[in-house]
């Protein structure tokens, strides 16, 4: 053959091993047996020198996976020097030592020979080359104490030794511990299965052959050896036998049925030795002796010598190559399998780490662009939701943003309660102090609007968390976008991180502050004309008045009810242009032009009369703020002063109360109380807003159109108001609420909810848009040109790109163990193409 299986295998293994990969399982010989059967002596007569610790008990405690590595003679290096150089596996089977050659020129397995230049010894975990066989035997021992301890434990951790001879076959061998039944000295309790397990490890590798050796001494049916590779290799198609200690039968008795195979079968078939007994060894007979007496023994032995050339170490030898060799050659392919899965599998891993051509100072600038790029992407691929590693078990990215806004946002909105820490008190309490040092007539709109105010603030506090919270979502995000590439440049990572979290951190400010501003914006004004507040509170009105009206059916007289005070609600289609006058107060605001609606129907029948009554209106300016404390107001100028600071919002709740005129304000007479609350200022005095589309919303206009003639119609109903307010004992509820201030506070609580629940709608629609635009986008957009900006100087690369240690070398190794693989590949590829008979 062209190519010597055996070294390649040889090279492969020594490769792997260098790697620390056991991943491919190599063909080897493993030499198993019981205690003195005889193993190390079978070695060291393959081997032909002593090298090996010898001594009673369990003297071979760490596996020695030994390489026999023929090496040319010096009579071959020249000749080959005129050959043309071989590759360095190219051994062939010329190269490998003929037994018999050697043997037979006094150069080969025999000790005290004088060439050792051409033979020595190599360990894997020592740099050195030995010559002098003694000192491998004192390193093995060396060895052997420093991992297994001198107590005679056993340990997995195999030696490696190299053997090169010009006299050894190229041949893989593991000398392992012997197997033990019983624990001796100092040993631990389970040395036995210790032992056992170690060898099982080794010998149920499939690309493992057994040497099986069993003394000849013993009977076969008691042999361990035997015994376990039964275990592993039931048929016997890769166990080998070897009898030892042959010349020890008793005599008479022969070893010749099992040699011939007909006692045990085994597929390779047993093989017989003769060893150095513990006297030669003593006696320094040479290996050379011992080899040709053992020749001597199987030539003159009645029983063997018909076989004899089919015994004997150096037939062992051969055989153990051979058989190796074609094993080796029969799991070619499964080797390359193997071989190909493990390159794809380490490719892949190697990748993980990053692309290689960025490699090199020139590449630098190249590299960190590349990579905060691919930052900046998986960052915006997060929030987008379009990264190739989406989870299918929990939320990320984007989707965690939008969670924020719809779940954790909209229900820390929707759990607000619009009257919170609002009592029946505060709201009596604000009345009271917006109605000033006017009797409390009617409700003013300046309590309205005092009250609601800090319950709007009441959602800041959950916009400014759903702010916090998005951002430390992107923070997390940031945090997330890692590559393996990236993990090697910590540095790298961390300055990405940073630069990311300070864009993050420089636009939490603006948004908390937008989000702020649009609560504060809420409570800047309080747009009672709100269409949606408007259709509320006319309705709450409706309930209101109707409630009114009931208890009003009770304790006044039917004929003193105003007509259409409460049966003209539904006439809320009038056109409210001729209401927008006459509801001056409550038109004020949408919000109870729902009210002003119905007030407004009612007014329209009511109107005619109290207009002509010629009753003077009130000549406050038309600033529409005189007009504001319709229904209340003695006079216009009354009601301008005292409703100053609640401007003409304070009054639209009179409406309310206005119509429900026959509140226990008493008084108010059907006629004379409500009717000059209404009486509506003609649309000619009205200064007018601009329009809404809606008929409803003609109302603000009325509002605003309110004039001083509203005013003095107001104080001139008012009058009647006022004697009543003030024959009613205020301090005497100062803890019982009266009807009316029971009335009123249920009142104002409905409106607030109705109008806090506008509001939390707009904010809860307004502040993710506003963080999306502010925080999300806006990083989004630029974490790439912050980056580069930040990060893309020539002066920080080197900073920058410093390597993690452990993630280099880890790189190092994946990328040494994929040449390993790939040059085992080539090395096995081109062993295949070899055309079948070299081989
Ligand atoms: N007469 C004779 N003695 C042998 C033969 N083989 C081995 N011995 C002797 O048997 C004893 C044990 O041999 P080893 O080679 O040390 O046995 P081992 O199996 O390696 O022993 P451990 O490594 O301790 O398990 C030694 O004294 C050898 O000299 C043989 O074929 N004939």
């Amino acid at each position: 053959m062209d190519v010597d299986l055996i070294q390649v295998v040889n090279k492969l293994q020594e490769t792997f091993t260098a790697i620390g990969g056991d991943s491919v399982d190599l063909p080897q010989i493993v030499v198993v047996g019981s205690q003195s059967a005889g193993k190390s002596s079978v070695l060291e007569t393959i081997v032909g020198r002593d090298f090996l610790p010898r001594g009673s008990g369990i003297i071979t405690r760490r596996p020695l996976v030994l390489q026999l590595i023929h090496t040319p003679s010096a009579k071959d290096q020249a000749k080959q020097s005129l050959k043309p150089s071989p590759r360095s596996y190219d051994l062939s089977d010329d190269h490998a030592p003929d037994m018999s050659r050697g043997g037979s020129n006094g150069s080969s397995l025999g000790g005290g020979r004088t060439n050792t230049y051409e033979e020595y010894g190599e360990f894997l975990h020592l740099d050195k080359r030995f010559t002098d066989f003694n000192e491998i035997r004192r390193e093995i021992e060396n060895e052997t104490f420093r991992v297994a301890g001198q107590n005679k434990g056993v340990s997995k951790l195999p030696i490696h030794l190299k053997i090169y001879s010009p006299n050894v076959l190229n041949l893989t061998l593991v000398d392992l511990p012997g197997l033990t039944k019983i624990p001796v000295g100092d040993q631990p309790s389970d040395i036995e299965r210790q032992i056992r397990n170690l060898v099982t490890d080794y010998v149920s590798k499939p690309n493992c052959i057994i040497l099986a050796v069993s003394p000849a001494n013993v009977d076969l049916a008691n042999s361990d050896s035997l015994k376990l590779a039964r275990t592993v290799d039931p048929q016997g198609r890769r166990t080998v036998g070897v009898l030892t200690k042959l010349d020890l039968m008793d005599q008479g008795t022969h070893a010749l049925d099992i040699l011939t195979g007909r006692v045990y079968p085994l597929k390779l078939g047993f093989i017989g030795v003769v060893n150095r007994s513990q006297q030669d060894i003593n006696g320094n007979v040479s290996m050379l002796a011992a080899r040709r007496a053992e020749e001597e023994f199987f030539r003159s032995h009645a029983a063997y010598k018909n076989i004899a050339h089919r015994c004997g170490t150096k037939y062992l030898a051969k055989t153990l190559n051979q058989v190796l060799m074609s094993h080796i050659r029969d799991k070619l392919p499964d080797m390359k399998a193997r071989l190909n899965t493990l390159m794809g599998q380490t490719q892949q891993e190697l990748a993980a780490f990053g692309d290689t051509t960025f490699l090199g100072d020139q590449h630098r600038g190249s590299l960190v662009l590349k990579l905060m790029t691919q930052f900046a992407r998986d960052f915006v691929a997060s929030i987008d939701g379009t990264t190739f590693d989406i989870s299918t078990k929990e939320l990320c990215g984007g989707a965690r943003i939008y969670y924020i806004f719809q779940d954790v946002f909209g229900h820390a909105l929707t759990s607000i309660n619009p009257t919170h820490n609002l009592t029946v008190q505060d709201i009596r309490t604000a009345i009271r102090n917006s109605t000033g040092p006017r009797p409390s007539l009617f409700v003013p709109e300046a309590a309205f609007e005092l009250l609601i105010k800090p319950q709007i603030k009441l959602l800041e506090p959950p916009s400014l968390r759903c702010v916090e919270l998005v951002y430390e979502e992107l923070m997390k995000i940031c945090h997330n976008c890692t590559s393996s590439e990236l993990q090697r440049f910590p540095r790298l990572h961390a300055q990405l991180i940073e630069v990311v979290s300070e864009l993050l951190r420089e636009r939490l400010g603006p948004t908390s502050e937008y989000v702020q501003s649009l609560i504060a914006i809420q409570a800047a004004y309080i747009n009672t004309n709100h269409p949606a507040f408007v259709h509320d509170s006319a309705n709450i009105a409706r309930e209101q008045r109707e409630a009114q009206a009931r208890k009003q059916v009770a304790i006044l007289p039917s004929s003193s009810r105003r007509k259409g005070s409460f049966d003209d609600q539904g006439d809320v289609s009038n056109d409210l242009s001729d209401d927008d006058a006459d509801n001056s107060g409550n038109s004020r605001s949408l919000t109870v032009n729902g009210v002003g609606k119905t007030g407004g129907a009612r007014d329209k029948k009511e109107r005619a009369a109290s207009t002509g009554d010629g009753r003077p209106h009130s000549a406050s300016a038309p600033d529409g703020r005189g007009h504001h404390t319709i229904g209340h107001a003695s006079a216009g100028g009354y009601a301008n002063g005292a409703n100053a600071a609640g401007g003409a919002k304070d009054t639209f709740l009179n409406y309310f109360f206005g119509g429900a005129s026959g509140l226990p304000v008493g008084g108010v007479g059907p006629s004379s109380g409500l009717g000059g609350y209404h009486t509506p200022a003609p649309h000619a005095h009205s200064p007018r807003l601009p329009e809404y589309s809606t008929s409803r919303e003609h109302k603000p206009n009325a509002m605003s159109g309110r004039t001083g003639l509203e005013g003095n119609s107001a104080a001139y109903d008012m009058k009647s108001l006022d004697k009543h307010l003030e024959a009613t004992p205020i301090s005497s509820a100062e803890y019982a609420l009266s009807d009316r201030e029971e009335l009123e506070t249920t009142l104002i609580r409905s409106l607030i909810a109705s109008y806090f629940s506008i509001v939390r709608l707009s904010i809860q629609d307004l502040v993710p848009k506003a963080i999306m635009h502010l925080l999300v986008n806006f990083s989004r957009e630029s974490v790439q040109n912050r980056l580069v900006a930040s990060l893309y100087k020539e002066t920080l690369f080197e900073e920058l790109l410093y390597e993690d240690e452990g993630l280099t070398s880890e790189r190092k190794r994946v990328k040494q163990l994929l040449d390993a693989y790939r040059e085992a590949f080539n090395t096995l590829s081109e062993v295949t193409f070899k055309p079948a008979g070299s081989a």
